[in-house]
C-alpha cells in the first residue's frame, strides 16, 4: 500500500521548472530516503505532499487523500528543514502547544523522551544550541503522533550522540508501523537507515530502488594490491572495469565481481601484497548517477 503518491507532477515557480513530471510513490510502513543534490526539488515535493504548496499540474495523494484536507493535515507530522519556532516559549511549552493541534496526541513526556529533551525542557527555544533546536523541531513533529513523517535534513547540525539518539527514535517508529520520508545529504546515514532510496536531479527520479540495489548499479567494488602482473594480465582478471596502475607495481581496479576477482588472483599463483578490498558505497552510486546530469 502507497501512503504518498505524485503522479506526473510539475511544479514552476515562475521560469523556475522546480518539479517536472515527477511521479512517486512512498509506500507505507517504509522509510524512504529522497536523496538529490541541492536545487534537485525535494523540499519543494515535500512541500506539496504536505499541503503547503499546490502542484503547476499533476495529482498529489497522501493516505489516499488530499493533503490540505484537514483529516489528511491531522495524520502528518513534518519536520522542516527551518522551523519557526516562537522564541519565547520554552521546549516544554512548545511540545504542548503543538500537541493541541492533534486528536490524539502522544503525551507531551514522551515526546520530549524520543527527542531526548527531558533535560532542556524548561529552556527556551530561542536559548537552545543548533542541536538541540533540531531536536526540538523533531519532538514537534512526532507529538501528533502521526502516520507519516516528514524529516526535511533531520540530523544537520546534530553531534554524534544526539543523531545516534535520533535514528534510534526514528527506527523505533518505523517498527510502529509509521511511513518516514526523509531528506538528507548524509549519504551513510540514508545507506544505514533507508528501506528505500528515491534519487531525485532536476525535478525528476533519476533512480529508485533499495540501498542494495542502487549500490549494485555502480562498479561494486575496488580490489587494490602490489604485484608484479603488468597492464594487460590486472585487465584479464574477473569483472575488471578499470585499472590503474603505477610504477612500483601497485594496481587499482574497479570491478563488479570482487571476490571472483581475489580468488583468481591468489589461483594465479602470482605473489601479492597490501591486499585491499571495498565495497562501492551509496555515495559512490548517487555521485556516480548524478554527475552526468548535473553536468549537463
Ligand atoms: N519559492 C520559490 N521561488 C522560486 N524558486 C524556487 C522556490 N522554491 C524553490 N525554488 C527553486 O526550485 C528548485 C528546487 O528547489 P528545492 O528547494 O526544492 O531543492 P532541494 O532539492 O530541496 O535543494 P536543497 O538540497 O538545497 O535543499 C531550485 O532551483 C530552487 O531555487
Amino acid at each position: 500500500m502507497n501512503a504518498i503518491e505524485l503522479s506526473g507532477v510539475d511544479k514552476r515557480f515562475g521560469a523556475v521548472e522546480a518539479l517536472r513530471d515527477l511521479t512517486l510513490d512512498v509506500r507505507a510502513g517504509e522509510l524512504t530516503a529522497l536523496l538529490g543534490p541541492n536545487g534537485a526539488g525535494k523540499t519543494t515535493a515535500i512541500s506539496l505532499m504536505l499541503g503547503l504548496a499546490r502542484p503547476t499540474s499533476g495529482k498529489v495523494r497522501v493516505l489516499g487523500g488530499d493533503p490540505q484536507a484537514g483529516g489528511v493535515r491531522s495524520q502528518i507530522g513534518s519536520m522542516p528543514q527551518e522551523s519557526a519556532i516562537p522564541q519565547a516559549l520554552t521546549v516544554r511549552e512548545a511540545v504542548t502547544l503543538f500537541a493541541r493541534l492533534y486528536p490524539e496526541p502522544l503525551t507531551v513526556d514522551a515526546a520530549l523522551d524520543l527527542a531526548d529533551l527531558r533535560g532542556v525542557a524548561g529552556r527556551r527555544a530561542g536559548a537552545l544550541s543548533g542541536g538541540q533546536a533540531r531536536r526540538l523541531a523533531f519532538a514537534l513533529a512526532v507529538v501528533g503522533d502521526p502516520e507519516v513523517l516528514f524529516l526535511d535534513e533531520p540530523t544537520t547540525g546534530m553531534d554524534a550522540a544526539s543523531r545516534l539518539a535520533f535514528w534510534h527514535a526514528a527506527e523505533g517508529l518505523k517498527t510502529q508501523g509509521r511511513t518516514i520520508l526523509l531528506t538528507t545529504h548524509y549519504l551513510e546515514e540514508a545507506e544505514r537507515t533507508a528501506d528505500r532510496v528515491v534519487v531525485m536531479n532536476a525535478g525528476s527520479v533519476l533512480a529508485d530502488g533499495t540501498p542494495e540495489s542502487l549500490r549494485g548499479r555502480v562498479a561494486t567494488g575496488r580490489v587494490r594490491f602490489t604485484s608484479d602482473l603488468v597492464l594487460t594480465e590486472l585487465r584479464a582478471l574477473p569483472g575488471v572495469e578499470s585499472v590503474e596502475v603505477n610504477p612500483r607495481g601497485h594496481a587499482d581496479l574497479r570491478t563488479r565481481e570482487p571476490e571472483a576477482l581475489v580468488r583468481a588472483l591468489v589461483q594465479s599463483g602470482t605473489p601479492f601484497t597490501e591486499l585491499e578490498v571495498t565495497r562501492a558505497s551509496l555515495e559512490d552510486a548517487f555521485l556516480s548517477l548524478t554527475a552526468p546530469v548535473a553536468r549537463a
